[in-house]
């Protein structure tokens, strides 16, 4: 089976649990955001599903191989790129892709034609034959995508894909990720960059040890609407009188302004009535969406331990 089923999923390092009981399912062609604070487990569930950690707990399958099971065809079939992609300095790039490539097993001259057109893609057709200790970061990080593709893998994990990446390298990054899934790959993307997922994903997981929440990014922040109401002199006066809704929605206040949290935005014309009604001129209504950050930041306040 294509994609990604995980069912149960958890990890205990002696007494500490890394994660449990996570389930999801991850389709081909998707890309997927895996977000959670630093030690939410997020890595320890990628190396569960590469095949580099057992689980204690549930299983996962990853294109049709057991993550615990069947670890040498697993890899033929997933590309990791890790937080910190260890690269040898001395080789140069085309000596660390060849490296990968027999790791592999890969038929060099068939799988070359490939590797050029991905370091051609990430601007570094002209540096196959420097020594990598002489790369920039982003060179590196560059890199060690291209090698994360040398295998040409249907499952991708990226961990961090743009961390130290100047914004048009991260574009670069960005839409070739794009580029990938829209072949058919299964893309999971670690980040801590909520924008960039905002950009990328078309689902995310929050996770912490457990999962909190998973959904698509676009019902995730509708979750988050509000309403932005400009009214005239202070708006401080009117808080009280929105808290007797029977809805009671949640208020900030800032000078003149109002930001009204809605559940549902149906309750956008009871909000204007109830403050007209208390005497309020209504200068503007906006409704807005809250950025996927603050969602997700509300979330972790709110969410789990
Ligand atoms: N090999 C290990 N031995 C013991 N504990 C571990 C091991 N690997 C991870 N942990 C623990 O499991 C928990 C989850 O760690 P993990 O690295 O998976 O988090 P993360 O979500 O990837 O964090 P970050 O965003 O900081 O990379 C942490 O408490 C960590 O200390």
């Amino acid at each position: 089976m294509s994609g990604i089923d995980v069912r149960g999923l958890g990890k205990r390092f002696g007494n500490r649990v890394a994660a449990e009981g996570l389930s999801f399912h991850v389709r081909p062609g998707e890309v997927f955001g895996l977000l959670g604070p630093n030690g939410a487990g997020k890595t320890t569930t990628v190396r569960m599903l590469t095949g580099l950690l057992s689980p204690s707990e549930g299983e996962a399958v990853v294109w049709g191989h057991r993550a615990d099971r069947e670890g040498e065809s697993l890899r033929k079939v997933v590309g990791l790129l890790t937080e910190q992609p260890g690269l040898y300095d001395r080789l140069t790039a085309r000596e660390n892709l060849r490296f990968f490539m027999k790791l592999h097993e890969l038929d060099e001259a068939k799988a070359w034609p490939r590797i050029r057109h991905y370091l051609a893609r990430f601007g570094l057709a002209d540096r196959e034959e420097d020594p990598v200790g002489g790369f920039s970061k982003g060179m590196r990080q560059k890199l060690a995508i291209v090698r994360t593709l040398v295998h040409d893998p249907r499952v991708i994990f990226l961990d961090e894909p743009t961390s130290g990446l100047d914004p048009e390298s991260a574009r670069t990054v960005r839409d070739a990720v794009a580029e990938l899934a829209s072949e058919g790959r299964t893309i999971v993307l670690c980040s801590h960059n909520l924008a960039e997922v905002e950009r990328l994903c078309e689902r995310v997981a929050v996770v912490k040890r457990r999962l909190l929440l998973m959904g698509p990014v676009r019902e995730l922040r509708r979750a988050g609407q509000s309403l932005d109401v400009r009214v005239e002199g202070e708006a401080e006066r009117y808080r009280n009188v929105l808290a007797t809704l029977p809805f009671a929605p949640n208020v900030l206040v800032e000078g003149m302004r109002l930001r009204v949290m809605l559940e549902d935005d149906a309750h956008a014309p009871d909000v204007l009535a109830c403050l007209v009604g208390a005497g309020a001129r209504v200068h503007s209504a906006v409704p807005a969406q809250r950025p996927l950050e603050e969602v997700y930041l509300d979330l972790l306040r709110e969410g789990g331990a």
